[in-house]
């Protein structure tokens, strides 16, 4: 199977081929398509990225090419790291509205392109922000089976570390799933939370203590304040240590945006759930993760883009798994599915 890279020079673009060759997910017999822009400086930087990676990997590399045209991208799987981010640096703040101002031709064009171009069989996997504008953009031209959003996989995989270092387990032993919106709108399902080795009891009373007697009406009055106080640190390892004292559930938030922030940004942790995904979608086995999906009444009766927990396997998302939210969690899902709406609407000419 083939995969292709929009916006392979980017940092999360790059980091998402070299994982890619160098995790070995693709054989040498498939391709992997890097694919820039005509009129940008990654015109000329992809076909360096292209001698870099041959030149690093050619033993096991799979066949290199590279598109510059919109209309050239052919894979089965098309990983969407095309577009503008937010500065990484502190006190720079752009908003999601802004991005999306700034990323939608982009989503348009390559929607556009393989509406008119593609096999109709690819699965396309956004990671640009506002990935829940992407989902929305391609799952209108594509058949939205077929696009998938990886920030709550991301963020899945991330909560899932959280507890594991609480609990002091290995993240494989920790299953559980975030939905909602990627970013400060996410939604942590403490109801989806499994810990093998622990029976129903002992992993309630894990979760209980873990949560410490919190529910998520107040998460996003955390958030707040949690970024408050972190803005007014100026030693990064003061920040990152405070971090660390809070719940899981507000380091899964915290400690990527105060990475962002570092001026590090998370290229490698992004790049490597990307890759998860993708690796998943390959294999052709149905697995339950978590990603943005453009719903058609599957949960809550929604209509719009919202991330929950869904089956993934070589076609795309078949089934939506959200079966007995907490009472807690539909009351944000809920909310974060009105506010995800109401940002999209006006980039979907559904009013200003
Ligand atoms: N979903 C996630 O978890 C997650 C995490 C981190 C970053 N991101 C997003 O990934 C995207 C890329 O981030 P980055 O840090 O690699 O940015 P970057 O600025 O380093 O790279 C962006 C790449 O996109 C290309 N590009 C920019 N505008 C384009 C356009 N209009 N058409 C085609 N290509 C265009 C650039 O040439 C460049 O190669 C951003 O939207 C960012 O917000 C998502």
């Amino acid at each position: 199977m083939d995969v292709a890279v929009l916006g392979a020079t980017g940092d999360v673009g790059r980091q998402i081929c070299t994982q890619l060759v160098e995790r070995r997910i693709l054989p040498t017999t498939s391709r992997l398509q890097l694919v820039g822009r005509l009129d940008g400086a990654s015109g000329r930087a992809v076909h360096g990225l292209r001698a870099d990676l041959i030149d690093a990997y050619d033993e096991h590399a799979p066949l290199l090419d590279v598109a510059l045209d919109p209309a050239d991208v052919v894979a089965d799987v098309v990983v969407v790291a095309a577009g503008a981010t937010a500065p990484a640096s502190a006190g720079a703040p752009m908003t999601r509205g802004q991005l999306a101002e700034q990323n939608l031709a982009a989503f348009t064009a390559y929607a556009d392109a393989l509406a008119r171009y593609g096999s109709g069989q690819e699965v396309v996997v956004v990671v640009s922000n506002p990935v829940e504008l992407g989902v929305a953009v391609m799952a209108s031209a594509l058949k939205r089976h077929r696009v998938i959003g990886m920030g709550a996989w991301l963020d899945t995989l991330r909560f899932r570390r959280e507890i594991a270092v609480s609990l002091g387990v290995r993240r494989h032993r920790v299953a559980g799933f975030v939905a909602g919106q990627h970013g400060d709108d996410l939604v942590p399902l403490w109801s989806s939370v499994r810990i093998s080795g622990l029976d129903v009891d002992e992993r309630r009373r894990a979760v209980d203590r873990l949560r410490g007697g919190r529910s998520l009406d107040g998460f996003g009055a955390e958030i707040a304040s949690a970024k408050e106080q972190l803005a007014g640190l100026r030693d990064m390892s003061e920040a990152f240590a405070l971090i660390d004292s809070w719940p899981p559930d507000l380091r899964v938030v915290a400690r990527p945006w105060m990475t962002h922030q570092s001026g590090a940004k998370t290229a490698a942790g992004t790049a490597s759930a990307t890759i998860d995904l993708v690796d998943t979608i390959l294999d052709g086995r149905d697995i339950v993760v978590a990603g943005q999906v453009a719903l058609a009444g599957e949960v809550l009766d929604r209509t719009g883009v919202l991330g929950v927990p869904v089956v993934v396997g070589q076609e795309g998302w078949s089934r939506v798994l959200l079966d007995e939210p907490a009472p807690d969690e539909v009351r944000r899902l809920t909310a974060v599915a009105d506010r995800i709406d109401a940002a999209n609407a006006p980039w979907l000419g559904g009013g200003a």
